[in-house]
């Protein structure tokens, strides 16, 4: 479908405070968290309510709004999706979790898979796959071809950051999916990082290095 970049200042401001050459990580995890969060939100806007009636605070009954039944779950591409995945998680509390591990050849940029666990009945659940980068897009294609060949119907893409590269090849690939991030940047380097970028989201999260 489409990418949309959030312009909302509190994303905007977070993002920014990423980019910093000596962020430490204590602050890359948390924003990494927060803005998880606030794109879930942005993400969310437009699922299914149904009405219901409780029973009120003075013992009569109430009319209110609830979810309607949609089952989730959050698919964090490992390592550096899983620093998004608490602040997801805030917001959806009762989501399944379904985890795809992949690492990106540094020579060839070509997507590794190395693990993958589904959550049950996933074909009638919407996934939010999560991940701070979206590079070339060879991870992101390869975890929405394992969804889909899981029966995976309705996808929703969370990213920090979008090379328009990556953004060009994932709509391409799967042009039924929405992708929400919290900026898109100007290109990749010769050795497919994102400038401006975040550098390695995946080492700034666990520290390693
Ligand atoms: O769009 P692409 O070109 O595929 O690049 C993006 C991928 O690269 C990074 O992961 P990485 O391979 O560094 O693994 P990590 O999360 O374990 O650090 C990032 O978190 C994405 O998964
Ligand atoms: O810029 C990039 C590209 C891939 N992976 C990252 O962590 N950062
Ligand atoms: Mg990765």
């Amino acid at each position: 479908m489409t990418i949309h970049v959030i312009k909302h200042p509190l994303i905007q401001h977070k993002i920014g405070l990423m980019r910093a050459a000596d962020i430490s990580t204590k602050d890359f995890r948390e924003l990494a968290n927060e803005l998880g969060n606030l794109l879930t939100y942005e993400a969310t806007q437009d699922l299914e309510l149904e009405d219901a009636e409780i029973e009120g605070w003075n013992n009569s009954p109430i009319n209110v709004q609830r979810l309607k039944g949609k089952k989730i779950t959050i698919v964090p591409i490992l390592r550096a999706g899983l620093g998004m995945m608490d602040g997801v998680l805030q917001l959806i509390p009762s989501a399944k979790v379904s985890v795809v591990g992949l690492y990106r050849d540094e020579e060839t940029l070509e997507p590794v898979p190395y693990y993958e666990k589904f959550a049950g009945n996933i074909d009638e659940r919407m996934a939010l796959v999560i991940d701070p980068m979206l590079a070339t897009g060879g991870s992101m294609v390869a975890t929405l071809d394992m969804l889909k060949k899981h029966g995976c119907k309705e996808i929703r893409i969370l990213v920090l950051v979008a090379a328009p590269e990556g953004v060009k090849r994932v709509l391409k690939a799967h042009p039924d999916v929405t992708i929400y991030a919290a900026a898109q940047d100007e290109r990749l380097n010769e050795h497919g990082y994102i400038l401006p970028g975040l550098g390695d989201a995946g080492d700034k999260i666990f520290g390693t290095k």
